[in-house]
Parts: C-alpha cells; structure tokens; sequence
C-alpha cells in the first residue's frame, strides 16, 4: 500500500517522490519541568515574546515549506488568545514520541500525503534559524531515509558510575541530535508505531526501522531550553542577533 510502505517500489518512482511537499510539524504540549518555569516554558517570553513564536518566525521564514502545524495539549488556548493564525491541532499526548504520532495524523487529515517530508522541531528550541532549516532541506530532500541536524561531540566524554569517571570514552563517532529532523510523512508515521513511546526523537525510530539517517552538521545556537539558566542564554542569542 502506498501509504503506509514508504520504501516501496511505487514511492520509489522519481514522479511521486518529485512532487513530494515539505511540511513542519512542532511538538509544543510538553510541561517544561526541568526549567521551573511557572508557565509551560515554550509559552515563557524570551527576548520580548512568548518562545514558541521565535521558533514560528524561523519556520515562516521558510518559502519552501507547504505549511507548519504546531502540536499543544487539549485545553491549550495560548494559540487561541495570542496567535490565532498560527495552525494548531490540540493533540499532544503524554510524551513527545505520542504528540508528535497524533500530530502527523493531524496533518495527513489537513492534506498532507504520506510521502511528503515533514521536518519536526522541538517548540524549545526557539534559536533555529530559516538558514539551518534550509541546510537540512538541501541535505535531505533527495536522500532515501532523510535526516537531522546534530552537532559532533566538543567536549571529551566521560562514563560516570556513583559521581565518579569510570572512563573516558571515544568521541569521535558521537553526535548530539538537535531539531529540525526530517523525514517522510508516512516512513516516520510506520517507525513510531514500531518503536513505541519511549524514543525520544524521531531518528531514534528509525533507526529502530534499520535506518540510518543523515546527520546533517547543525549549530550549537540550536540549543534546546531546558533548564533554567538556559533562558538568560536564549535570549542573549536572540538579542545578539537583531
Ligand atoms: N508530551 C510531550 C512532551 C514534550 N513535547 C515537546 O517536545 C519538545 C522537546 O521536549 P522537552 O524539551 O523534553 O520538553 P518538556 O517535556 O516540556 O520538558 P521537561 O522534560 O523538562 O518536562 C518541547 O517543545 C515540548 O513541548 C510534546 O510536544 N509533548
Ligand atoms: C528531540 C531532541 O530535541 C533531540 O535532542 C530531544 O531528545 C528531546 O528532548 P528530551 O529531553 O529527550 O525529551
């Protein structure tokens, strides 16, 4: 079946895949427990706005892009009261693998095919930029898994056991994964359901497939805000960059 084998012959043909759209898609239901925030930390403002709407902005900037869906928690007006252009479905579930499933069936329901791309990206992660998101794009668009933006190990790696170093380990093959991570609609759709909730990004179920996705070089602005201090850092970037 064409929509739900990605890899089939048929989706392999050049015409289908040619006329495939691209398509954002942002998980923006999660708490933000680690930062402290007292609002979910995608809605706390950074640099004069709420965060999710810097990430909008970079996504926006886009043209390539057929659209962006961002998905918020059932109950969730932030969109309603502040941005009401912004295209929402209420369908976040209990982890990030779960908003970001229901969140692909809310696209395909708004007319999205199941092979078309779509470039998922964390709500948090407000410092990306229209020029990394269209990197991942060019390094992506024609390849036959797809891939994410991530960023080779700087530092030296330790293996900790009771707080101490139990060893050092070889860096050179790690890479830290980031957002935007791109895929096709329906391949990303069949990978999450196989793998289930615990994967904690989208390469993560592919791999668990038998892929093995692009790592596609991002930037260490592209950080994700997760802990408090992490806030002052965003928007000192944001800032810097006006
Ligand atoms: N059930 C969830 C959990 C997370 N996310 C989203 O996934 C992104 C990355 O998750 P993370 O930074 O871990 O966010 P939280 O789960 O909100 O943070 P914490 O783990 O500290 O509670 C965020 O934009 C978050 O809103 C989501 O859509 N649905
Ligand atoms: C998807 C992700 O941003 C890749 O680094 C990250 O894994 C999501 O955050 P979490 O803290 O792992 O839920």
């Amino acid at each position: 079946m064409l929509q739900t084998t990605p890899y089939s012959s048929e989706l392999q043909q050049p015409a289908l895949l040619a006329r495939a759209r691209l398509w954002g898609l942002i998980p923006c239901a999660g708490n933000g427990s680690r930062s402290g925030a007292v609002v979910p930390k995608q809605y706390q403002a950074v640099a004069g706005k709420p965060m999710v709407l810097h990430t909008l902005d970079a996504f926006a900037a886009v043209e390539r892009l057929a659209g962006t869906l961002v998905v918020v928690s059932a109950g969730d007006s932030f969109f309603a009261q502040h941005a009401a252009s912004v295209r929402v479905a209420d369908c976040g579930g209990s982890t990030r693998a779960q908003s970001v499933a229901n969140g692909l069936a809310a696209l395909q329901q708004q007319g999205a095919d199941a092979q078309d791309w779509v470039l998922v990206h964390d709500a948090a992660r407000c410092l990306i930029t229209p020029q990394q998101i269209d990197t991942l794009i060019d390094a992506c668009q024609h390849d036959a898994v797809g891939g994410l933006l991530a960023l080779p190990l700087p530092d030296t790696l330790k293996a900790a056991q009771g707080g101490r170093v139990s060893a050092t380990l070889e860096r050179s093959d790690k890479w830290l994964a980031q957002t935007p991570q791109m895929f096709r609609i329906g391949a990303l759709q069949s990978a999450l359901q196989a793998a289930g909730d615990a994967v904690t990004d989208e390469s993560s179920a592919m791999e668990f497939a038998g892929l093995s996705p692009l790592l596609v070089q991002g930037s260490a602005q592209n950080f994700k805000v997760t802990y408090a201090q992490d806030f002052a850092l965003a928007e000192a970037v944001l800032l810097s960059r006006l």
